[in-house]
């Protein structure tokens, strides 16, 4: 509770159980959230729900650092996939960089589902959603689960839910709602959600590679020539896009 998130540290921190809302209903998860940090001033009114830097537990000694070195691993997976995908699109390796994604914001949750217990099992299978249905904001999610549990789901172009497996040694890898617009389709953001059915705690680490804070988001041309020629999506804001699901999504006593 030292790290407690509120809106004055910038939505960044711990929070507990139930205080983290999707689509208007709490979440069964607790988790520590961080952001890049953000400067007083930095994006001007755009940037000033997130300002402020992350906060992390005292124990253990090394967890800062720890994190600050994870961040930077995949950061530069992200980079390098991301170039991957600008191939695949047609468009050349650095169509990601620069203005879109040169300078790129990220977004990290460390998160924990409590596990089911005999007692509240057969109430959890009505109520208890890990975390609800949802895209993610941003260009590429890189998700670190447990390797025991499943408990991610992804809704496929059937609308069927699928687990999302734990695979040792690899990361599930999302669209978020940027890639979407800037592939004008050719790249969906997946609908996913959490069920944590097991008895065991589960922990995940969600890291989300994500535009430049400021990037104005729209179709590219090569994307849209391959796609009939028309934007299907409206331009986006993408700090503008974060700030207000952040602002929803978080139930907060001082906001
Ligand atoms: O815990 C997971 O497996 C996924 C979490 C997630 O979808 C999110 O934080 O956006
Ligand atoms: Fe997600």
């Amino acid at each position: 509770m030292k790290i407690k998130m509120t809106a004055k540290t910038g939505f960044r921190g711990y929070q507990r159980i139930g205080e983290n809302v999707t689509k208007g209903k709490p979440d069964m998860h607790e988790a520590i959230d961080c952001y890049k940090e953000v400067k007083h001033g930095m994006y001007g009114a755009l940037g000033e729900t997130l300002e402020g830097h992350n906060h992390w537990p005292v124990n253990p000694s090394n967890f800062n650092s720890v994190m600050e070195e994870y961040i930077s691993l995949v950061t530069d997976l992200s980079r390098k996939i991301m170039r991957g995908i600008a191939l695949a699109l047609g468009g050349s390796p650095n169509e990601f960089e620069g203005e879109r994604a040169g300078d790129p914001f990220w977004v990290m949750r460390l998160i924990g589902y409590p596990g089911v217990s005999v007692s509240n099992s057969p109430y959890m299978l009505e109520n208890d959603i890990g975390c609800g249905a949802h895209t993610d904001y941003g260009l590429l999610t890189l998700v670190n689960q447990d390797d025991e549990i499943s408990a991610l789901q992804v809704r496929n172009l059937s609308g069927e839910w699928i687990w999302a497996l734990p695979i040792p040694g690899t990361f599930v890898c999302n669209i978020g709602d940027m890639l979407k617009i800037w592939s004008n389709g050719l790249y969906e953001s997946t609908l996913h959600r959490v069920i944590n059915n097991s008895p065991k705690y589960r922990v995940s680490v969600a890291f989300f590679y994500e535009p430049n804070f400021d990037a104005v988001v729209m179709p590219l041309d090569f994307c849209k020539q391959k796609t009939g020629g028309v934007e299907k999506f409206e331009k986006a804001v993408y700090g503008e896009h974060l700030v207000s699901k952040v602002l929803t999504n978080f139930k907060t006593e001082e906001t």
